[in-house]
C-alpha cells in the first residue's frame, strides 16, 4: 500500500507532504516555552493547536505549486517573482483557513523557499539547500505590493535586527548552524526524539532575533529568551531534570512577558523538513 502510495505521488506532492509534516511536528512538540502546543495555547489568545493543524494541512497546496514553478527550470529571477505570488497565495489560504489569523505566515517563507531551492537547484547537502534557499530570497520580488510594514519591518527598524528576511538571506544559519547539529547531536546523546526536537529549538532561540518577541515584548524578553534557552543546554538540555527545569522557568517567564517566539517554531519546522530531506537530496525527492 505504502509502495503504490509512493509510486503515484509526484515529487512535488511528496515534497509538499514532507514540509506539511514538519509543520504538523512542529506544533505538536511539547512543552515549547510560551509556544502553542499540546498543553495549551501558550503566550497567544487567537491561536490553538487545532488552529495550527489546520494551517498546516491548508498549506501542502501551496508548498507542492512551489515545486511544481521549481520543476519548470525557469530563470532565478523568474522563478522568485512566482514563489512570491505563490507565497502570498499561501497567506491568503491560511488566513481564510484560520478565520484571519497568523498562524504560519514565516513558516511559509522559510519552508518555501527550501522546497523550491531543493528541486531548482538540486544541492547535495543539508548546507547547500540552506544557502540556495538564502539565494533565492535575496532576489528582488518586483511584483510585492506596496503595503504598511508589517511588524517585522518595524521592529526590525526599530531595533536594528534582521528578522525573517535577513535570516533567509544570510542562508537561514539558525537551521544549519544551530538547530540541526543540536538535532542530531540530542539523538546521538539518546536523549530522544522529542527532546532532541526540543533542544534543536531552543539552540534556534539562543540566537536568533526573533520579531514575534521583539513586537510582542521588546528587546529585554528578546533576552530572557536567548539566555534562558542557553541556560536549559547547559544544564544538560531538555532530556536532563536541570534542564528540564530550566525550561519551565524559561516557559513562565516568557508566558509572563507575553514573548512568543513564533520565529524560532518556524525555524524549528524548517529544520524538522532540512533533516528529512538531506538523505534524499539531490534526487530522490
Ligand atoms: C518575509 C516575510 C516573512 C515577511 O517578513 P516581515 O518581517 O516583513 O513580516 P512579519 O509579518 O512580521 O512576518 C515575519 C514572520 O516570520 C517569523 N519570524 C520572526 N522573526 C524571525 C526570524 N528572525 N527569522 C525567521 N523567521 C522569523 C514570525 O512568524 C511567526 O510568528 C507569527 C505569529 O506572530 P503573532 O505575533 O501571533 O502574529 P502577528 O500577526 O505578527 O501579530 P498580532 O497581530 O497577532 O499581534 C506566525 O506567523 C509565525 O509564523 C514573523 O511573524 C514574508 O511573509 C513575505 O514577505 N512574504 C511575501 C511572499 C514571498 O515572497 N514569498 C517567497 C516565497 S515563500
Ligand atoms: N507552535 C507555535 N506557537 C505559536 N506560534 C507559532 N508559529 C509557528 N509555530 C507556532
Amino acid at each position: 500500500m505504502r509502495a503504490l502510495a509512493r509510486r503515484t505521488s509526484s515529487p512535488a506532492e511528496r515534497l509538499a507532504e514532507l514540509a506539511v509534516s514538519a509543520l504538523v511536528d512542529e506544533a505538536e512538540l511539547s512543552p515549547k516555552p510560551a509556544l502553542v502546543d499540546r498543553r495549551g495555547q501558550g503566550a497567544h489568545s487567537d491561536l490553538t493547536l487545532g488552529l495550527m493543524l489546520t494551517s498546516a494541512q491548508a498549506l501542502q497546496p501551496c508548498f507542492q505549486a512551489m515545486a511544481e514553478a521549481a520543476e519548470r527550470g525557469l530563470p532565478a529571477a523568474e522563478l522568485r517573482c512566482l514563489i512570491g505570488q505563490l507565497g502570498r497565495d499561501g497567506e491568503a489560504a491560511m488566513l481564510q483557513v484560520t478565520g484571519g489569523v497568523n498562524t504560519h505566515r514565516g513558516a511559509i517563507w522559510a519552508l518555501g523557499l527550501l522546497v523550491t531551492a531543493a528541486v531548482h537547484e538540486r544541492p547535495t547537502s543539508a548546507q547547500a539547500l540552506c544557502l540556495a534557499a538564502g539565494r533565492l530570497a535575496s532576489l528582488p520580488d518586483p511584483d510585492a505590493p506596496q503595503a504598511a510594514p508589517s511588524h517585522g519591518q518595524r521592529v526590525a527598524q526599530r531595533y536594528g535586527v534582521g528578522g525573517a528576511r535577513a535570516e533567509a538571506a544570510a542562508g537561514f544559519p539558525a537551521i544549519h548552524q544551530r538547530g540541526l547539529p543540536q538535532l542530531r547531536a540530542s539523538r546521538q546523546a539518546s536523549a530522544g526524539e522529542q527532546n532532541a526536537r526540543l533542544d534543536a529549538l531552543l539552540a534556534i532561540m539562543t540566537a536568533l532575533d526573533d520579531t514575534c518577541v521583539l513586537h510582542r515584548a521588546g528587546p529585554a524578553a528578546l533576552t530572557t529568551m536567548q539566555q534562558g534557552a542557553r541556560a536549559v543546554l547547559q544544564a544538560g538540555g531538555s532530556a536532563s531534570l536541570a534542564g528540564r527545569r530550566q525550561l519551565l522557568t524559561l516557559d513562565r517567564q516568557l508566558l509572563a512577558a507575553n514573548a512568543s517566539p513564533g520565529g524560532a517554531a518556524d525555524l524549528l519546522a524548517a529544520t524538522l523538513l532540512v533533516d528529512r530531506l538531506e538523505p534524499r537530496l539531490p534526487g530522490d525527492l
